[in-house]
């Protein structure tokens, strides 16, 4: 059975969308939560799901601890799933090819620095693009460049909100990021 670790900086419904779909699962089980933020919603999620959590710093993620508490617990796969920090050069040589992250827009497209969360639901309305999506692809030392896996679009009317095309994003996201992780295990 492969193991799994999330790491998420906020809310985490990506995050209990996963462990949901993993829950019952004889392919892999989500053995940790990790987050750089000590009051991120994802804890409440982990604790739903008796997933242990780990809280870290990123002088700490930078320094190689997160990456040593993986490789203890003999992680197969990381997933990011609304974590906002660059992963450093020492947890991708541990983990090539087997750190996956959502983005919520078409890369490369409204990638980059900055280019997280609302901001980039702003960019696309402020662009007066009709369509968006989601892009699932493997993590280099750079944001956003990795080898796409996997696109989904959804059309956008120039009457909805940043918040609307939000909520449409994540509802591609919540169908879509469980499956494609499986199929990559
Ligand atoms: N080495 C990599 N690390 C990360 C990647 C990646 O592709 N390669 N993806 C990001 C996730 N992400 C977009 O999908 C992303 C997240 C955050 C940022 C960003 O600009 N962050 C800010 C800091 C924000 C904060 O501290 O709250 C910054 O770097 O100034 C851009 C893209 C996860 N890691
Ligand atoms: N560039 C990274 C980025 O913007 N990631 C985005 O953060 C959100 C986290 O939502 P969640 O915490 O509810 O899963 C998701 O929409 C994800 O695509």
């Amino acid at each position: 059975m492969k193991k799994i670790a999330i790491l998420a900086s906020g809310s985490g419904s990506n995050a209990e969308k996963i462990m949901e779909h993993f829950q019952a699962s004889n392919k892999a089980q989500i053995v940790l939560i990790g987050t750089n933020k000590k009051d991120a919603f994802v804890l409440e999620r982990a604790k739903k799901f008796d997933v242990p959590t780990f809280i870290f710093t990123k002088a700490e993620l930078e320094g190689g601890n997160l990456t040593q508490k993986l490789v203890e617990l003999q992680v197969d796969w990381v997933i990011l799933a609304g974590f906002l920090l660059k992963i450093p050069q020492n947890l991708i040589d541990n983990y090539a090819n087997k750190i996956i992250n959502i983005h919520p827009a078409l890369l490369p497209k409204y990638g980059g620095k900055g280019m997280y969360g609302m901001h980039v639901h702003c960019a696309v309305k402020e662009a007066g693009d009709n369509e968006t999506g989601i892009t699932i692809h493997l993590v280099n030392e750079n944001y956003d460049e990795g080898k796409i896996i996997f696109q989904a679009a959804t059309s956008i009317d120039e009457k909805d909100s940043p918040e609307e095309i939000a909520q449409k994003v994540h509802a591609l996201e919540h169908k879509y990021f469980p499956q494609v992780i499986e199929s990559m295990l």
